[in-house]
């Protein structure tokens, strides 16, 4: 029986998994720096706890969805160099996993700070 790892060690191993990710891969360093502008944005727009919070939710969805992506781009690499169907399917559903949860976090994004904007514009 394999021995039960401890907590330190899971949660090392797990921070390495995010920052490997983050040094190989571009669009999780551009969507790590556009989560970082909208949360700047929302607390200087003091958007209410709950918008905060659907924020923090749809960030932590589309960056878990990254990473998910990079471990299966590097699991099918593992497996196969050459071009293959399977291979093709895999990494094109990962991929369109992150852009589903991209597209639908900016639409929560404009809906959230629509209001807020167009008051600090003065517009209403
Ligand atoms: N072994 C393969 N067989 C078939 N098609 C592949 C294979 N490897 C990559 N592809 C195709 O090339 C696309 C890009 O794959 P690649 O591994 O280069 O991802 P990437 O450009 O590094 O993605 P990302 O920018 O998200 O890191 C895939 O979405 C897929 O359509």
């Amino acid at each position: 029986m394999k021995p039960k790892r401890k907590w330190g060690a899971v949660f090392k191993h797990a921070l390495e998994g995010v920052f490997a990710s983050f040094k190989t891969q571009r669009n999780l360093r551009v969507h790590g720096a556009a989560a970082v502008l909208v949360t700047a944005a929302a607390l200087f727009f003091r958007l209410p706890p709950r918008d905060i919070a659907l924020l923090m939710l749809v960030i932590a969805l589309v960056i878990s969805l990254e990473l998910v992506n990079t471990a299966i781009e590097a699991t099918v690499d593992l497996v196969t160099p050459e071009w293959h169907k399977l291979a093709k399917m895999a990494k094109d559903a990962a991929a369109g996993a992150v852009l589903v949860a991209a597209v639908f976090a900016v639409i929560i994004g404009l809906l959230l700070f629509y209001e807020p904007v167009l008051h600090w514009l003065g517009f209403t």
